[in-house]
């Protein structure tokens, strides 16, 4: 027996007795209805694959508008459900007229059983399939919604955020592309999270690609696409990141590390606003909101001929650039404390504290590996103390060394800043001992650390 519910509605008893015998035969469910008035009731409490639907119920009158009028009814509370017309008369503009308004399709009486079987067939095939079409794009909501409601809070209160902040809310509403700069971990992914959160694209994907880590090879099927047999692993049709991103958000994030040779790939779907899968010489028009994100100094791998200048047009409409931990001062303590909350809870050690040295040594210490590099060090100390205040000593950073502490292009206030955090690391808690090795009083050595924000 075939699966498949079908609710039959005539109001002539031998053409539902007729029906209902035929039917019962072939198919799981049969029900049947002589007063159509009872049609809404019945669909509230059942979702049939199928109604089979008499066009003409009042004797004499054969306008057909009754038909028409629960079609409706019917389309309005199920529409995913298929309804087929039966009615007496070839009345071809009938037929016509309920085809229009939804019907799937239409049946002469007296009919002929065969035919009439696979005309049930077919339609109850079309209401299953949407059903199941309805289920999938239902499915991919929720996929989405629960995907982009995994985004993290920006913690912060620094100015130097706040700006960052407010150029968010300025462009998210807008499509323009944006680049985001700044150093590893100072929270470039969140920033465009953020932006894609607040735009009018949220409930579509944000989909992010890592350009540095693609291989060169897949790298056109990675972000194009590929049809099957296109090269020896193509087994099936696959769709590209910027397909998945249609409607939604693209992220490339590490576009600096795109080799040269790709970049007019990616530049040409961009300009184009479309992509061919690889293997296909269909193209396919995409809608995405770009946003790129890099530690690398664009314009000069520019200069050095990495990078293509034409493409660097394309992508930094907007530019943001999220400053390192070490300048957002407030905001260490402020995300310290955070972090010392979240590792609280899932380490099971609540109301933990950081005392005052231990905070004079996170506001010194210059964070290289920012935010990311803070949420370790504080997991580290909340795993490894036995304490409820955590002190300077379960704090491991790392000492200042490395070209990136000591850029050779210091200027004279960076350079003093160096020094006083080399000597306060030095004499951790000490202002007093850090002072007399920088040759300076203690007073001096505070209105220098105030007075360069350190
Ligand atoms: N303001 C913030 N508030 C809370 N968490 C943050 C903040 N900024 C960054 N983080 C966290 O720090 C980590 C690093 O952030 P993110 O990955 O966004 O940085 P990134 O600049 O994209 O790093 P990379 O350049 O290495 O890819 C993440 O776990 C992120 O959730």
């Amino acid at each position: 027996m075939a699966k498949g519910s079908i609710l039959i509605v005539d109001d002539n008893k031998s053409v539902l007795t007729a029906l209902d015998m035929l039917l019962s035969n072939e198919f799981e469910k049969i029900d049947c209805l002589s007063n159509p008035n009872v049609i809404p009731s019945k669909l509230d409490k059942e979702a049939y694959d199928l109604v089979l639907l008499d066009m003409n119920f009042k004797s004499g009158v054969n306008s057909g508008n009754e038909g028409i009028y629960w079609l409706n009814q019917i389309k309005e509370k199920r529409p995913d459900t298929s309804v087929v017309m039966i009615t007496a008369y070839g009345d071809v503009e009938l037929a016509v007229n309920a085809l229009k308004t939804g019907a799937t399709d239409f049946v002469l009486k007296p009919w002929d059983n065969t035919k009439l079987l696979a005309t049930v067939r077919s339609a109850i095939q079309l209401s299953q399939s949407k059903g199941e079409v309805s289920s999938l794009k239902q499915k991919e909501k929720d996929l989405k919604s629960s995907l982009n409601s995994n985004q993290k809070y920006i913690i912060g209160s620094s100015p130097q955020l706040m700006e960052v902040l407010n150029l968010v809310r300025k462009v998210a509403k807008t499509d323009t592309n944006v680049l985001i700069t700044g150093e590893n971990g100072t929270g470039k992914e969140l920033i465009a999270q953020e932006i894609h959160r607040l735009s009018q694209r949220h409930q579509e994907m944000l989909v992010g690609v890592d350009m540095g880590a693609i291989s060169e090879t897949l790298f056109e099927s990675e972000l194009f696409g590929h049809v099957k047999g296109a090269f020896t692993d193509a087994r099936i049709d696959r769709a590209g990141k910027f397909e998945v991103a249609n409607r939604g958000t693209l992220f490339l994030d590490e576009i600096g590390n795109l080799p040269f040779h790709l970049q007019s790939k990616l530049l040409a779907a961009l300009q184009n606003r479309e992509i061919t899968r690889v293997g296909s010489n269909q193209s396919v028009p995409v809608d995405i909101r770009l946003i790129c994100a890099t530690n690398r100094d664009l314009p000069k791998l520019v200069e050095d001929g990495l990078f293509r200048e034409d493409l660097l047009y394309r992508i930094n409409t907007i530019h943001i650039e999220v400053p390192p931990l070490r300048d957002r001062g407030e905001d260490i303590l402020v995300l310290a404390d955070f972090f010392l909350k979240k590792y609280g809870a899932k380490y099971e050690k609540a109301h933990l504290k950081i005392n005052g040295q231990a905070q004079d040594k996170l506001m010194r210490y210059n964070w290289p590996g920012n935010i990311r590099e803070l949420e370790h060090a504080i997991e580290k100390a909340v795993i490894l103390s036995n304490n409820q205040v955590l002190k300077a000593d379960d704090f491991f950073l790392k000492p200042v060394t490395g070209s990136k502490s000591t850029p050779n292009t210091l200027n004279l206030e960076e350079m003093e800043k160096q020094l006083i955090r080399t000597a306060l690391e030095k004499h951790p808690g000490n202002i007093s001992a850090a002072a007399e090795q920088l040759g300076i009083t203690r007073q001096t050595l505070y209105n220098k650390i105030k007075k360069l924000n350190m």
